[in-house]
């Protein structure tokens, strides 16, 4: 039984690629991730299982048929190593990647997510601001000031912004998705309440409540065009 980390000493990477994994493997690794983030912030250096499968709200035969396919097996009698299998699954979801993110609506909710520590201890780094209110940009929050909506385009290039976030009234949803899909942006997570249609191509996946905010996991919440 052994553990290996995500890149050998060669260079290679000792976990398949995404393509390679099974998929209802993939959709259940971002469940794994959240159980083992909870265990590690409650100081948990290891765990069993059948440990990590009740804390995911799977059966472990599934989780270690799941883990084996990303070439970890625990170590008998002590069970998977909490850090090195974070690293392993966030490394399969690239989010090692520190991928830039976009947060479209700069008020009640935008301001919390804006400064909100977990994206950035969880491979997401917010890039850039936006509003469509001029009394909002140029507003400081976090280190980074508020832009205008208008100002996407240069800035989502600019930034590499890979992923859009989107905080806005239901009514102004669709039209944000719009300009950040034009802007090059493919992956959306929508806080407001409707549902989006983006190009083939493109997911969206859309928040209910803070209490259901997984990563993007899901693309049945948008229509494709
Ligand atoms: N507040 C919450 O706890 C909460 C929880 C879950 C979901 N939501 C949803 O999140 C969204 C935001 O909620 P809120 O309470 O922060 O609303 P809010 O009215 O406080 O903030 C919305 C912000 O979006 C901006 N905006 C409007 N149109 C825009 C556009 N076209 N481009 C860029 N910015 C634009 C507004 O200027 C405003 O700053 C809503 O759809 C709401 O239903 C809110």
């Amino acid at each position: 039984m052994s553990q290996q980390r995500p890149g050998d000493s060669s260079g290679r990477h000792a976990v398949p690629a995404l393509p390679d994994l099974p998929e209802a493997t993939v959709a259940r690794l971002p469940e794994y991730l959240r159980a083992l983030h909870n265990l590690a912030e409650a100081g948990n250096d290891t765990v069993s299982s059948e440990g990590l499968a009740a804390a995911a709200g799977v059966n472990s035969a599934k989780l270690r048929k799941d883990l084996s396919h990303l070439g970890s097996y625990g170590t008998r009698g002590v069970g998977y190593d909490v850090a090195l299998l974070i690293e392993q699954i966030e490394y399969v979801l690239g989010l090692h990647q520190r991928r830039a993110v976009a947060l479209v609506g700069v008020g009640n909710l935008g301001h919390a997510l804006a400064g909100y520590a977990g994206f950035g201890s969880r491979g997401f780094r917010i890039a850039a601001l936006f509003d469509a209110d001029p009394s909002r940009v140029g507003e400081r929050i976090n280190g980074l000031v508020v832009q205008h909506i208008e100002d996407l385009p240069e800035i989502a290039a600019a930034e590499s912004i890979a992923i859009g976030v989107i905080a806005t009234p239901a009514a102004a949803a669709q039209s944000v998705a719009d300009q950040l899909v034009a802007a090059g942006v493919t992956s959306i997570l929508n806080f407001a309440p409707c549902v989006l249609s983006v190009p083939e191509g493109s997911t969206c996946a859309r928040l209910i409540s803070p209490s259901s905010c997984r990563y993007f996991r899901s693309t049945s919440t948008a229509r494709h065009r």
